[in-house]
């Protein structure tokens, strides 16, 4: 994309997260449940953290807050320094299910963003141009989602949280749903797609070598209320090729945390 398109789009800012004395209580009639205690985190830059943690441990609801669409109880989200009051176009999301208009085209639905923030029709489409080749989705601009397979919906998703330049990606198990090769393809275009964009990114999943593979740190979390037990950092090549699954700093990572989710599921 050129210069002035960028300067166009993207927000200012690098997007450095810092999570401070995070907790959260939901609240029914007459009951309360602590889901977060005590979330301390802080995520650089451009860096790629992914959260492990057993089922029902509060992964997704630290994601809705950095988001901005649930409210914490105790402490606070900082982006940049800024403290986190609702959600905003510095934070784009990706979930498992697709979150596409079904109604657009491919291309429409990742000019969407550009579009609401009054960008021109020619810095639109050289966006959507673009996003459309980096995810490998030219050719099916002008198709609408249900024309789909499963992987390239989740890829048009991504085209459209990034075509919003956010600060911040938040993925929350974006390829749960893919069949193992579709995964595959969809973990070496994520991280393509980090290298030459420049995103922080939060990622969830409950796949330990989709974990590793993505990472830069790996932050496992327990439960009864959701706390943080142990951050990994990845120490292996920052070139993530196929083959770096079976580095035996993969292995032992593999093995380390799969013991440590064992154990909290027991
Ligand atoms: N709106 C809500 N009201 C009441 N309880 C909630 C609400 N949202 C989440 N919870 C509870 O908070 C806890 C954490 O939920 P959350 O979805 O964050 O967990 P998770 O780690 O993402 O789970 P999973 O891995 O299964 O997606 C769960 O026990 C859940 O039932």
């Amino acid at each position: 994309m050129s210069e002035a398109v960028l300067q166009a789009v993207k927000v200012t800012g690098s997007g450095s997260i810092s999570i401070q004395g995070l907790g959260k209580t939901f609240k029914a009639k007459k009951t309360e449940f602590r889901a977060l205690a005590n979330i301390n985190l802080e995520i650089g830059a451009n860096e790629f953290v992914t959260i492990v943690g057993p089922s029902g441990c509060g992964k997704s609801t630290i994601l809705r807050i950095v988001a901005g669409l649930e409210e914490s109880s105790e402490g606070e989200v900082r982006l940049d320094g800024e403290l986190v009051v609702g959600p905003g176009a510095d934070r784009g999301m990706v979930f498992q299910g697709y979150t596409l208009f079904p109604w657009l085209s491919v291309r429409q639905n990742i000019e969407y963003g550009p579009k609401l923030k009054g960008i021109s029709i020619l810095d639109r489409r050289r966006i959507s141009n673009h996003y459309l080749r980096i995810t490998r989705l030219e050719r099916f601009a002008n198709h609408i989602p249900k024309q789909l397979s499963g992987g390239m919906k989740q890829r048009v998703a991504i085209a459209r949280a990034m075509a919003n330049e956010p600060k911040v990606l938040l993925m929350d198990e974006p390829f749960g749903a893919l069949d193992a090769q579709t995964k595959l393809e969809m973990q070496e275009a994520l991280l393509e797609m980090w290298d030459t964009e420049k995103t922080t990114v939060l990622f969830i999943t409950h796949d330990i070598d989709e974990a590793i593979f993505l990472s830069q740190r790996i932050v496992v979390m327990g439960a009864g209320p959701g706390r943080i037990l142990r951050e990994f950092p990845v120490t292996l090549p920052a070139e993530r090729t196929p083959e770096v699954r079976e580095h035996p700093e993969f292995l032992k990572l593999r093995r380390e945390l799969a013991a440590l989710l064992k154990h909290k599921e027991e």
